[in-house]
């Protein structure tokens, strides 16, 4: 394979401001704090300044309030120790600067008396910069929403105004990272210190950024690779007071069958406990009854012991009224549910999202013209054998299990492919993550209906389908491995369910525990890091 068609574990080539939070946070629960990540950056500032600017030479950092302004802190104290003269010039009070990690960085240049100036600008309008050789903009990074207010606009056109190297920490202040647009004042910089890896926007306005550099800061790849809290606490959609009822998702679950009564009523249930306004159970006359006794599902009657082609018009109808759809969970064989599964799918609405487990997965294997991109498949590794009719790699070779997958997803119009098992490996042919939350006790029964539910849940809440993919596994293995600790063998997919709130309520607190710890005997893949110098002349 064509190393370029090979898609990186991670979340691609560029990211965007979201995504630059949720690694913060990924990285956090894998041990690595907020604070290294931004005394590394600081660190990768400085560093890249001293190849441009000779030592001794006169320095001014401008610092703004946020994480932005807590790298140039850190900055200015190891240009401190290189020899530099440094000004600080801080465009907010210090009682302002609330991250705590930025304001652990000013509370350890407030002691540099020495080597280091501190002013705060009470008028920004007269920041003077003359006599400087260089200026780090630390002023307005990812964070930017909207154009630049004062005094940080003043500050932007007096960083313009000097005659010196201009440095931006990021993005050059003003930039929007994520769109390339600036509403307002920007800077527009000699070099521009992008941290971790890129962000779109600065490919947008190469007149602004100058020469681009890509600095690590320290996050583990794994940040990226493995689904975290991270993604739970910034992916997911929370409800306002102004949220009108509905908005919030609705979801039609469609399974089950004489034989198999309990997998939707799981699947249903988990998906309500993700935060849904409405979930209807569209089931054979015996799974209705059974599901009766949760009275927050709404049923739809499917008469009859299987689900048949002569229901579909009135699926159809339903699933009008739904966000997202979720089909298969214990649908059982027989040929006219398998037919009825195809005709449903073909007559959907293009635009609905559609999670396709278990045994519509196998009326999928003749009809893959179906799967289309906003379709999240679910298979474990039979599934998937017979799906595509080819067995992916075993999971110890995890670089090729992704790849088999990844290609795959690309054959099926980049359909989202979440292939279950020891390390869930998720994949829409461009991206490609992995998520180990998890307990061996999750190979009881009802689990992946239970994650077919979190994945259609996360669908209508309007979560694209490669992050609900991604975010489903995560919550429902955080939660098994909660009910693990507590049943140890003995749990079940029901115990699973009763735990999705604590995963979905307080993400960033269970990081604590040790949920994303396990190391997994996997084969080392080669992650391929950002390299130094300009990304621009890769052609990316
Ligand atoms: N993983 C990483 O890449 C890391 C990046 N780091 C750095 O942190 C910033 C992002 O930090 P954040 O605090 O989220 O945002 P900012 O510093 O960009 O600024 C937020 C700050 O600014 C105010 N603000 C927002 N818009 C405006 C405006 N239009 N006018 C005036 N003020 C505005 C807002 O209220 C906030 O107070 C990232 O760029 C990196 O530099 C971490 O250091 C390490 C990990
Ligand atoms: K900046």
């Amino acid at each position: 394979m064509e190393d370029a068609e090979k898609p990186q574990l991670g979340l691609g080539d560029t990211i965007s401001s979201l995504d630059v939070a949720v690694i913060d946070a990924n990285s956090e629960a894998l041990g690595v704090s907020r604070l290294q990540l931004m005394e590394n950056a600081g660190r990768s500032v400085a560093e890249e300044l001293a190849r441009r600017v000779p030592n001794g030479s006169r320095v001014a950092v401008l610092v703004g309030p946020g994480g932005n302004g807590g790298d140039g802190l850190a900055a200015a104290r190891h240009l401190a120790y290189m020899g530099y003269r440094v000004d600080v010039i801080l465009l907010a009070k210090p009682e302002d600067i609330r991250s705590p990690e930025a304001r652990s960085m000013y509370e350890a240049l407030e002691v540099m008396d020495i080597t280091v100036d501190i002013t705060i600008a009470r008028d920004p309008r007269r920041i003077s910069l003359e006599g400087y050789d260089a200026v780090v903009d630390a002023l307005l990074g990812t964070g930017l929403r909207g154009p630049p207010r004062s005094p940080y606009a003043e500050a932007i056109e007096a960083v313009n105004r000097a005659n010196a190297l201009k440095l931006s920490v990021d993005v050059p202040s003003g930039l929007d990272s994520d769109t390339g647009e600036a509403p307002g004042p920007v800077v527009r910089a000699d070099v521009t210190v992008t941290l971790h890896k890129p962000k779109p926007g600065l490919f947008r306005r190469p007149d602004l950024v100058g020469e681009l550099v890509v600095a690590s800061i320290g996050a583990p790849p794994e940040a990226e690779i493995y689904v975290g809290p991270g993604d739970v606490a910034y992916r997911v959609p929370r409800r306002s007071w102004r949220t009108h009822k509905g908005q919030a998702g609705r979801v039609l679950i469609i399974g089950g069958s004489q034989g198999f009564v309990g997998a939707p009523v799981i699947s249903a249930l988990a998906a309500q406990r993700a935060g849904l306004d409405l979930v209807y159970l569209a089931a054979p006359t015996r799974v209705v009854e059974a599901a009766a006794r949760y009275p927050t599902i709404i049923p739809v009657e499917l008469e009859g012991p299987y689900l048949s082609p002569e229901h579909v018009d009135r699926l159809l109808a339903v699933a009008q009224r739904a966000d997202a759809v979720a089909i298969g969970m214990g649908l059982g064989l027989e040929e006219a549910t398998q037919e009825a599964v195809r005709e449903l799918l073909a007559r959907l609405p293009p635009g609905k999202p559609v999670v396709v487990d278990a045994d519509a997965l196998k009326a999928l294997s003749t009809s893959r013209e179906l799967i289309r991109g906003n379709m999240v498949l679910t298979p474990h590794e039979a599934e998937f054998a017979r799906l595509f009719g080819a067995k992916p790699a075993p999971v110890e070779k995890i670089e090729a299990r992704v790849a088999d997958a990844a290609q795959q997803a690309r054959l099926h119009g980049n359909a989202t492919i979440l292939l279950k098992g020891p390390v869930d490996v998720i994949t829409d042919g461009r991206r490609a993550r992995l998520n180990k939350a998890g307990a061996p006790a999750m190979s009881t029964g009802g689990t992946g209906d239970a994650l077919a539910g979190l994945a259609a849940a996360l669908l209508a809440k309007g979560v694209e389908p490669f992050h609900a993919a991604c975010i489903a596994a995560y919550v429902n293995g955080a939660a098994g491995a909660l009910a693990y600790r507590e049943y140890g063998e003995s749990m079940t997919a029901l115990d699973l369910v009763d735990r999705i709130h604590l995963v979905l309520k307080d993400p960033l607190g269970l990081a604590g525990s040790s949920i994303l710890y396990r190391r997994l005997p996997l084969e080392k893949t080669r992650y391929q890091p950002p390299t130094r110098g300009r990304p621009r002349d890769r052609g990316l």
